[in-house]
C-alpha cells in the first residue's frame, strides 16, 4: 500500500520546481527569442499560431473545444521512445525502455515508487538527458527539436509552487509575463480562460495561501494551459490530494483530453488510471513491462474457469476430457453421492481451470460437466484483473485507494 510522498518532497527529491516546470512548459521563447521588426518590436506569432491551428482542426475534424496546434499526424504516437536509458552512475533509472503514447490518448504512466517515472519524463521534456536510446515527441527527435517542440507541450512536474500571498490571476499573470512569447495585450483573457478552464474563475481573485491542495494543483495544470497545448505532461498530479481534491483533478485531465490534448499523466495509483486514462504503461524497476489499452492490459490476463461442486473428481475429469489446464481442485473430493443421498449433504470442493484460446465457449463446458454426473452448484469464468495483472507484472503492489 501507499509509498506517497509529498509534495514538498518531490521538489527536493528532483531538485526543481516550478521554474523547471516552466522552463520545461516553455524554454523556446528564453533561448529563441523572436526577431524584432524595424521598430525593434518582437514579430508577432499570432499568424503562425492560427495557421497551425487551421491545419490541425482540419486534421482532427471530430475534436472540439480549445483547437490543438500540432503539425503531426493523428497516427503518429504523441511520444515515442526507443531503448530509452537513463543510468545515474551504476543504476538504470530507466532502462532501455520502448514507450508509444497514441495522439489523443490519456495514458497513465503507472509503477511503484522509484520505477522510474519522473526520470522518464525529465527526459522526454529535456530536463535530464538521456544515456542512451531516441526519443520522439509530437513527431519531432528530442532533445534536437526542443525549441520547437516544447512550446506545444504543457507540463506539470514536481507539484506546482505560486506565491501564497497573490491572488490566482496575479500568480498567473506572473508565469505569462514570463513567456516571451505571450503577447501583453491578451494577458489578461489567456489568464481568465486558463482559470475559467480549470474550474477556478470563481476564486480568480482570491490568495492562493487560501486555495485547497486541489485548487492549487489545478492552478498548475491553469499555468500549463496558458497557451494552446498538444501534449500536457502531469507527473503525479493527484499526489497529495483528499479525495475531493483528487476527484476534480482527475475530471479535469478527462476534460483535457476531451479537448483534444494528448494527456501522459504518472501515478503509482491504479485505481486512478483505471478511472482516467484510455492507455496505460507500467513502469517497474526502469523497464517498461507492458503498455496498450485498458482492455488490452486487462485482456492478457489469463481467463479461468471455476465450478463449485462436491463432485470434484468428476469435474477434474469432465474438465481434463475437454483439454483444459487444471490449476486447483480443493474441498469435498471425493465425490460423495451416497452421503448426500442419505440426506447427510456433501460439502462444495472447487475445480479450477485455465481458459485459454482455444477452449470451449463455457456453455459447453457446463454442458461437458453435467453430462459427466457433477452436480454443478456454482460456475464462473473469471478475469484476472488490473491489480492481478500488474502485481504478476511488477511483483509489487499499487495503492488502489483514489
Ligand atoms: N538525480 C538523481 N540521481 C541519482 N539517482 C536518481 C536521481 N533521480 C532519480 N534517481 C533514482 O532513479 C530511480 C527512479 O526514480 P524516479 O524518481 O524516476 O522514480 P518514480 O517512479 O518517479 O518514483 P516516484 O513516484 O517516487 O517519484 C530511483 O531509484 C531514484 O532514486
Amino acid at each position: 500500500m501507499g509509498h506517497r510522498r509529498g509534495a514538498a518532497g518531490r521538489r527536493g527529491a528532483a531538485g526543481a520546481g516550478e521554474g523547471a516546470a516552466r522552463r520545461a512548459a516553455d524554454p523556446g521563447g528564453r533561448r529563441r527569442p523572436r526577431p524584432r521588426d524595424r521598430r525593434g518590436h518582437r514579430a508577432p506569432h499570432r499568424g503562425r499560431a492560427r495557421a497551425r491551428r487551421r491545419r490541425a482542426a482540419r486534421a482532427a475534424p471530430g475534436r472540439r473545444g480549445r483547437p490543438v496546434t500540432g503539425g503531426s499526424s493523428p497516427a503518429e504516437p504523441a511520444i515515442r521512445t526507443r531503448g530509452l536509458t537513463k543510468r545515474f552512475g551504476q543504476q538504470a533509472a530507466v532502462d532501455g525502455i520502448d514507450l508509444s503514447v497514441p495522439s489523443g490518448a490519456v495514458f497513465g504512466f503507472l509503477g511503484p515508487n522509484g520505477s522510474g517515472k519522473t526520470t522518464t519524463i525529465r527526459v522526454l521534456l529535456g530536463l535530464a538527458a538521456a544515456t542512451s536510446g531516441e526519443t520522439s515527441v509530437l513527431g519531432q527527435p528530442m532533445p534536437r527539436a526542443l525549441a520547437d517542440v516544447l512550446p506545444r507541450v504543457g507540463a506539470l512536474v514536481e507539484g506546482p509552487a505560486f506565491y501564497p500571498f497573490l491572488s490566482g490571476t496575479a500568480n498567473l499573470q506572473r508565469l505569462d509575463a514570463a513567456d516571451r512569447r505571450a503577447s501583453p495585450a491578451s494577458r489578461h483573457q489567456r489568464v481568465a480562460a486558463a482559470l475559467e478552464r480549470v474550474g477556478l474563475g470563481h476564486a480568480a481573485t482570491k490568495r492562493v495561501r487560501a486555495y485547497s491542495l486541489g485548487m492549487k494543483q489545478r492552478l498548475g495544470i491553469a499555468g500549463a494551459l496558458l497557451s494552446p497545448r498538444d501534449l500536457l505532461v502531469l507527473d503525479e498530479p493527484t499526489n497529495g490530494l483528499d479525495p475531493q481534491g483528487t476527484r476534480e483533478v482527475r475530471e479535469l485531465v478527462r476534460s483535457l483530453a476531451a479537448d483534444g490534448a494528448t494527456v501522459f499523466v504518472s501515478s503509482h495509483l491504479l485505481a486512478e488510471v483505471e478511472q482516467m486514462c484510455t492507455h496505460v504503461g507500467v513502469m517497474s524497476a526502469g523497464r517498461l513491462v507492458a503498455q496498450g489499452t485498458l482492455d488490452e492490459l486487462r485482456g492478457g490476463g489469463e481467463a479461468h474457469v471455476r465450478v463449485r461442486t462436491p463432485d470434484v473428481g468428476t469435474a477434474r475429469s469432465a474438465l481434463a476430457g475437454l483439454g483444459l489446464v487444471l490449476v486447483q481442485a480443493t474441498g469435498a473430493a471425493p465425490s460423495d453421492r451416497a452421503a448426500d443421498d442419505a440426506g447427510e449433504g456433501s460439502r462444495d470442493g472447487v475445480v479450477e481451470a485455465v481458459l485459454d484460446g482455444a477452449a470451449p465457449p463455457p456453455e459447453r463446458i457446463v454442458e461437458a460437466l453435467v453430462a459427466a454426473g457433477t452436480r454443478v452448484r456454482g460456475f464462473a469464468v473469471e478475469r484476472a484483473t488490473l491489480e492481478d495483472r500488474f502485481m504478476a507484472l511488477t511483483g509489487e503492489g499499487f495503492d488502489v485507494v483514489g
